[in-house]
């Protein structure tokens, strides 16, 4: 049975009132293969990221505690999604470091193996898998983790527990009773929840959201933000996104980081940064 995180308890405890919530099967197991002995899953420190001598990142500084949920806020052009894109190897730093764990550098690591060291990222658009359904769009994903070929993903059959996985999954996502549907019949709102459930299924040690609530009904929105919220402590988690009313369900007493000219703004809790006047300036005033 793997372990389970959970930060408010020496890191190599079970809690089994975070088993009770949703089943045994799908349970966030204490990061593996990163070292997060000081606490922290992600470091940036003095990031700087330039476009043709235009900063999109300045000196950014950042980081992300084991088990903590991270909402990142800010303008449009703040820096958002080159942060995200240089967390996941898509984009290199001109300067600075980034570091999964105390580790890994992620400067030097191509996309791919970012995503195999444990970094699952969930683009603004939903990519599942249209043509199938949610059981197997979740199947694949949690086969797809484990490094086998689509051929061997096709062919092997599923353990009894790697059902009960799934099934937990789809509970954790509000689909059960949808799982023989195809995923491209699902709404917007439900395909986000798919993707996430995908990235679950990998069991990644940090998860980076865009804007996971963007062209969701408000139902849907509520719905997301108890999804995230039943998610928390279990993964480390970054947030980006807009919807502030969303923000401040989510972000709760914990961190919401500012960003603006890709550097941090303003830190701390959600009411601590709607009552900073530089934000409201840059911001939430607009
Ligand atoms: N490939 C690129 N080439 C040139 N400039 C870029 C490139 N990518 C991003 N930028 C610029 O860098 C700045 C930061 O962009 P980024 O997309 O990271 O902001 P953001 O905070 O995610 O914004 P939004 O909230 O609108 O998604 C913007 O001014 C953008 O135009």
């Amino acid at each position: 049975m793997s372990q389970i995180y959970n930060p408010a308890q020496p890191s190599d405890k079970v809690d089994n009132a975070l088993h009770a919530d949703y089943g045994t099967s799908y349970a966030r197991i204490k990061p593996e293969g990163v070292d997060t002995t000081h606490g922290a899953i992600l470091y940036l420190e003095n990031i700087t990221v330039s476009f043709d001598g235009f900063k999109a990142l300045n000196n950014l500084n950042l980081d992300i505690s084991v088990g903590e949920l991270r909402c990142i806020i800010g303008p449009n052009g703040a820096g958002k999604t080159t942060m995200m894109d240089v967390i996941t190897g898509k984009t290199r730093p001109s300067a600075g470091t980034a570091f999964f764990g105390q580790s890994i550098d992620l400067t030097k690591l191509t996309e791919y193996d970012i995503a195999h060291a444990g970094i699952g990222r969930k683009f603004q658009r939903p990519t599942v898998f249209e043509q199938h359904t949610v059981f197997e769009n979740l199947e694949l994903a949690m086969k797809m983790g484990k490094r086998l070929t689509v051929r061997t993903t096709l062919f092997s059959r599923l353990s009894s527990e790697q059902v009960d996985k799934i099934d937990a999954c789809l509970r954790l996502i509000r689909l059960n009773g949808n799982e023989r549907r195809l995923a491209g019949l699902l709404s917007h709102g439900q395909k986000q929840w798919l993707e996430i459930g995908m990235l679950l299924m990998q069991e990644p040690q940090l998860l980076l959201l865009d804007e996971p609530v963007a062209g969701m009904s408000d139902a849907e929105t509520a719905r997301t933000a108890e999804l995230l919220n039943e998610l928390r402590g279990k993964h480390s988690i970054m947030v980006v996104e807009h919807d502030m009313g969303f923000v401040a369900e989510i972000a709760q007493e914990g961190k919401v980081t500012v960003l603006h000219e890709g550097s941090v703004l303003a830190a701390g809790k959600m009411s601590e940064v709607q009552a900073d006047e530089r934000v409201i300036e840059v911001y939430l005033g607009r």
